[in-house]
């Protein structure tokens, strides 16, 4: 039996995360986290008489093996670090961490013997895209990025757009792309730019998550699309995750790295 808190359970992922964890027969509930949690969710989400909530890290105390998290930016470091200094295994789906607080979270792990794994995308759609946008870069190194989501989303570009363009980098041979002369005549129009990759964040009610790796070479293209249609899409990955979580003793990065 893998016992598990999830922090941000009251958020769209958490919610498909209580569903993912009353379906499969090895996983446990022990206890829930949200900025503005109430035990009246106790009632609203079903939750069982020995799942205990909380509203702050401070007071969180847990039996708990394994740390789901789907928050915010904002609040992911702190959360993560939390679980690795009390032996719980972090799974992270939050984006938004920087390299460097990465870092700090991977030699905290290491030091604990405490591992898990951060994924931008829980996705297997996404984890192909990624994985194919970095072998086409060696290719066809002029590319750009669009990611489409949802409007509630906080962060842009969303954590996929950017690991994704991390990806390219490592096989893109640097260079400027577009017209040496080319001037914006509205501010930003051109989007965001990771190491001379373009990446533009489309924010639309109706979406999920969607991207596209656009590569253009002398009189052609090739466009790698992902669309996930539903959150309930991102469940296998974490279920993976989550059962192999227990065993690992360092944090890695990217889905693909435990599969
Ligand atoms: N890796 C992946 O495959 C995927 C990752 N994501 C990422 O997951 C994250 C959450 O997404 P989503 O569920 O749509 O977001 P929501 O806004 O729907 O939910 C966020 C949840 O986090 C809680 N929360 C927010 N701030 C804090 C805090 N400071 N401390 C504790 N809890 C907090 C909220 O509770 P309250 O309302 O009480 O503040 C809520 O329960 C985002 O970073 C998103 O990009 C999303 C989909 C897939
Ligand atoms: O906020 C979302 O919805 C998603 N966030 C992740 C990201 O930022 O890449 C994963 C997926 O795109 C859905």
């Amino acid at each position: 039996m893998i016992k598990i808190l999830v922090a941000g359970y009251s958020g769209s992922m958490g919610n498909q995360v209580l569903q993912l964890i009353d379906r499969t027969p090895e996983f446990k509930l022990v206890g829930v986290f949200a900025l503005n949690a109430t035990e009246k969710d106790r009632k609203r989400l079903d939750l069982a008489e020995d799942v205990k909530i909380f509203d702050s890290l401070a007071q969180i105390s847990t039996d708990a093996d394994v740390w789901i998290d789907f928050t915010a930016p904002s609040a992911v470091f702190e959360n993560v670090k939390f679980a690795l200094e009390h032996g719980i295994h972090p799974v992270v789906g939050t984006t938004g961490l920087t390299d460097a607080q990465v870092e700090v979270l991977q030699a905290l792990a290491t030091t604990k013997n405490v591992g898990g794994l951060i994924a931008s995308n829980f996705g297997m759609s996404a984890v192909l895209l990624m994985k194919f946008a970095k072998e086409a870069a060696k290719y066809f190194p002029d590319v750009e990025i669009i990611e489409m989501h949802h409007d509630n989303k906080k962060d842009a570009p969303s954590g996929t757009a950017l690991n994704t363009a991390k990806q390219i980098a490592k096989n893109r041979i640097p260079h400027v792309q577009g017209a040496s002369d080319e001037q914006e005549t509205l501010a930003h129009v051109r989007g965001g730019d990771y190491e001379g990759i373009k990446i533009h964040s489309v924010r639309l009610p109706g979406y999920v998550a969607h991207e596209q790796v656009l590569f253009g070479g002398p009189g052609e293209a090739l466009t790698i699309r992902q669309d996930s249609f539903d959150r309930a899409s991102f469940m296998n990955g974490v279920q993976l995750a989550v059962k192999k979580a227990p065993t690992l003793t360092q944090l890695f990065v990217g889905l693909e790295n435990i599969l």
